[in-house]
């Protein structure tokens, strides 16, 4: 397996796709889905908002609910990440004293979260019952298990170790995050074969493991497993995604970077 296998979620999966999907549930805890109109509401409106945003002064930043600023982030509560962060639909983030992001900002996560509000039960239903033909309910557990979103901004200006990595290599938690790219063939994103090692911690996975590229080619998103899943289901269904964004280094292109992930995509998020 060389790519990631993709599934439409507009057709029924063929015995072939389902089993090529369980295949990499177990390799990578990665797949990516076709997914245009996904693409196209961060295309259209959203990346141009998060730039625009993150442009503006640090003071007005850190007063905006749910912005973690540039380092801020730890990867296993330790490691920094050289990136600025914005989340939305979180709890606990409409603190005192702080502000809302801007309005058209605002409104242009909430189309895009619109729009995913309508594959999130199809894509439930084709991975737990087609593919991992589980009866464990996944979802019902909103105090655990909440869906938020949150824009990455990666900028490689303000990389402080030369040849660095923008992300570490990490797992997610929850169950599943969708993970949306501005298309790029190379923009660092990677993902570990966990069959190449016998580590199972993201630090000993990504020294040992070797990694695939996963480019963020037009009109499909990848879809990540995290540990919940892992721990749900099993490590032999479904293992939690290593994954790490490789610095700009010379590895590849972009000046700055802008990602888009729906974390714990799992239950609605509480209303606002
Ligand atoms: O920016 C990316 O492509 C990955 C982001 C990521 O892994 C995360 O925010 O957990
Ligand atoms: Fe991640």
């Amino acid at each position: 397996m060389d790519s990631l296998p993709i599934i439409d979620l507009s057709i029924k999966q063929n015995p072939a796709t389902i089993s090529r999907l369980r295949q990499a549930l177990r390799k990578y805890g990665a797949f990516r889905l076709w997914a245009p109109e996904l693409k196209q509401a961060v295309a259209g409106g959203l990346s141009r908002d998060a730039r625009n945003f993150f442009q503006l002064p640090n003071g007005i930043k850190q007063r905006t609910w749910g912005y973690a600023g540039f380092g801020t982030e730890l990867i296993r509560g330790t490691t920094p990440i050289p990136k600025e962060g914005i989340n939305f639909f979180r709890k606990n983030d409409q603190r005192d004293g702080h502000i809302a992001p801007p309005a058209e900002f605002f409104g242009s996560v909430k189309a895009l979260h619109d729009i995913w509000k309508h594959s999130r039960d199809q894509l439930f239903s084709t991975v737990f019952c087609d593919v991992l033909e589980s009866e464990i309910p996944l979802t019902g557990t909103p105090v655990l298990d909440y869906e938020s979103m949150g824009i990455q901004y990666y900028n490689s200006q303000r990389m402080i170790v030369e040849g660095g990595d923008y992300s570490p290599p990490h797992m997610d938690g929850g169950t599943l995050t969708i993970l949306i790219r501005e298309d790029d063939a190379d923009d660092g994103l990677e993902v570990a074969d966990l069959e190449s090692t016998e580590e199972l911690g993201s630090d000993g996975v990504g020294r040992e493991a070797s990694f695939l590229r996963v480019p963020a080619a037009p009109n499909e998103v990848v879809v990540l497993a995290g540990t919940r899943l892992q721990r749900l289901l099993g490590r032999t269904k479904a293992r939690a995604c290593v994954h790490r964004v490789v610095g700009p280094g010379q590895k590849h292109s972009a000046e700055d970077r802008v990602s888009v992930g729906i974390f714990r995509a799992c239950v609605p998020p509480p209303p606002a």
